[in-house]
């Protein structure tokens, strides 16, 4: 059994962590903290879990974190990075959900998230969660920084693109790419801030990081690493704009590019689903179905759906995900699994819940 201590309990991605761990073959959850409830039961503040765990909240305890195999962060931005050293010299892995070892880019981290790194070495050795591109490197790491619920969606829609570039040599898109994402409003946490008010978010719709978010430079580094040494094909312009939509969990991501003449001879249903046959969380649509969020609701599935046009150059690639399993825990219990060498899909293999 893998120890699996979880910082952060309290929240919606610490909650779903004890929720997707809790059926897990492999995996056993001895520790979960919580500054403001430490001394309580799990499953008093949360009913959902009674029967599944009869863990209380404690203090974050390095010591006893270090006595687990894994440690999850479920926290703010800002966390993991003070606790990973300690951690990790006493040989526990760490899976941060924020994104304290997202960006290999100090200087972007610093200053996306205005906080002074403060392991900029084992920020260099840490490695980027994405399985579907990275699941070698994942194998080794003992630092996994998981990616953001946005950049996930726009990192696999593209993926396929991308590489068929590398693969041909030549580009296949214009060097710029739309990302217009919607997410639900669990996505910014269980946080009491005016603008998540009930009154505030529902029946209503709103685009926010318009001027930029933190999720763009993310999302470029995830696209240049697919790249790899192509920089030739690198598309310099990204326009990502997040909105919340009036739902609880899901993401929708609708991605824009410009096919070259090269690009238009592809037949783009085909390069994508045999890009991702053998990805067991990948779904590739078929022709003329397209996702909805439903169709992943607690499950770690992430759906797409491409659409060309005739007589026209441009192509739309329609991606879903549970902003909470995939975009979050989930894509952290998958990293796990590789991570200790067992069956990506142990413990996730989830049907979404429908309606
Ligand atoms: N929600 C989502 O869809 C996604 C979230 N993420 C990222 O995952 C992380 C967790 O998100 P989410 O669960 O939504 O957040 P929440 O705000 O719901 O929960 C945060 C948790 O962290 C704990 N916490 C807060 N501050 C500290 C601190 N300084 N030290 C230790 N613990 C702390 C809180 O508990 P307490 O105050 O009791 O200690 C709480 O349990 C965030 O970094 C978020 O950006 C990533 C992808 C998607
Ligand atoms: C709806 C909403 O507010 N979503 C969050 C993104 C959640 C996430 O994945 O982001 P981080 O882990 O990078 O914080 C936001 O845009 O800030």
């Amino acid at each position: 059994m893998i120890k699996v201590g979880i910082v952060g309990g309290t929240g919606y991605t610490g909650v779903e962590l004890i929720r997707l761990l809790s059926r897990h073959p492999q995996a056993q959850v001895t520790m979960l903290t919580s500054r403001s409830e430490a001394g309580r039961r799990v499953d008093d503040m949360f009913p959902s879990l009674r029967g599944v765990t009869d863990l209380t909240f404690s203090d974050l305890d390095e010591k006893k974190l270090a006595a687990c195999d894994v440690v999850f962060f479920a926290t703010p931005h800002g966390v993991a990075m003070k606790h990973a050293r300690f951690l990790t010299e006493n040989g526990t892995k760490v899976i941060d959900l924020a994104a304290d070892f997202r960006l290999q880019s100090l200087q972007d981290f610093e200053a996306w998230y205005k906080l002074e790194h403060a392991c900029p070495d084992i920020l260099k050795d840490a490695v980027y969660g994405l399985p579907e591109v990275n699941r070698d490197a994942i194998a080794k790491a003992k630092v996994i920084g998981n990616p953001g619920c946005y950049p996930t969606t726009a990192i696999l829609g593209l993926k396929p693109l991308i590489d068929a570039q590398n693969s041909q040599q030549q580009a296949l898109i214009e060097p710029w790419i739309i990302i217009d994402a919607k997410s639900g409003v669990s996505g910014a946490g269980r946080q009491a801030k005016m603008n998540l008010l009930f009154s505030e978010t529902s029946d209503s719709f709103s685009a926010y990081g318009v001027a930029g978010h933190r999720h763009a430079p993310e999302i470029t580094q995830g696209i240049d690493q697919i790249l790899g040494q192509s920089k030739r094909f690198q598309p310099h312009d990204i326009r990502f704009v997040p909105h919340l939509v009036p739902m609880i969990r899901g993401m929708f991501t609708t991605i824009h590019v410009r096919l070259t003449a090269a690009g238009q001879a592809l037949d783009l249903q085909s390069l994508y689903e045999t890009s991702y046959q053998n990805e067991y969380f990948v779904d590739v649509m078929p022709k003329g179905m397209y996702p909805d969020t439903r169709s992943v609701r607690g499950s770690n599935y992430l759906r797409i759906a491409v659409q060309t046009l005739e007589n026209s150059p441009m192509a739309t690639i329609l991606v879903v995900q549970d902003n909470l399993v995939k975009g979050a825990a989930g894509q952290a219990v998958q990293n796990m699994n590789v991570m200790f060498g067992l069956a990506e899909q142990t413990g996730l293999a989830l049907v979404a819940v429908v309606p």
